[in-house]
């Protein structure tokens, strides 16, 4: 068992399929949505949060002020499946070339990174999620089954000072502090 893709528990009823790749030498393995979503376009979201400010026609209290100047969020699409590789690897998840083209979908972290020591991690079991936005005017549906990103398998190297943590790795998204 070198390098490869599960199935999470929580998605084992879902029947979905572990990732492959789309042709005979394409590097990514194509990740797909575990369930159906609608990603608000971020335009739409930010406009409608103006326009209820304009309505109002009256200073904001606290709260509402407060509500109104949240940073807008990117969406995170559940895959169900977890990825297993060596400690020396890393999986890159890529955007699909397609999606800010013919859906309006960006990374907006640019690429993910997967680390090896996430798989199985007491939080979420290494369920790998894409965080995606739609910069595109119109809210955008994701299927189940719709292929969202792409995970590329490679080597990564240490630093000649490198003082390899003995912590082990919990969760994801910022589990291990700001
Ligand atoms: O698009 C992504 C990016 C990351 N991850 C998971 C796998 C990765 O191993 C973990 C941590 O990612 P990263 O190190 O990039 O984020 P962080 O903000 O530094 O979080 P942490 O403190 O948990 O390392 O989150 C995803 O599922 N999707
Ligand atoms: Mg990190």
């Amino acid at each position: 068992m070198k390098r490869g893709f599960e199935i999470t528990s929580q998605a084992a009823d879902l029947g979905i399929q572990l990732p492959q790749r789309a042709t005979k030498q394409a590097a990514g393995y194509d990740l797909a949505s575990s369930t159906e979503m609608v990603l608000p376009s971020i335009w739409k979201q930010g406009l409608l949060r103006a326009f209820k400010i304009l309505r109002k026609g009256r200073k904001l209290s606290a709260t509402e002020a407060d509500d109104a100047s949240q940073d807008l969020k990117p969406y995170l699409v559940p895959t169900g499946i977890k990825v297993y590789m060596q400690p020396n690897e890393v999986l890159i998840l890529a955007n699909r070339s397609s999606n800010p083209l013919k859906r309006g979908l960006i990374l907006p972290n640019g690429i993910g990174v997967i680390d090896a020591d996430y798989y199985n991690n007491e939080k979420n079991e290494g369920e790998i999620f894409v965080q995606l936005v739609n910069w595109g005017i119109r809210d955008r549906k994701i299927h189940k089954g719709d292929r969202i990103a792409q995970g590329i398998f490679m080597p990564y190297l240490l630093a000649d000072a490198d003082e390899t943590p003995h912590t082990t790795r919990t969760g994801g998204f910022g589990s291990s502090g700001d």
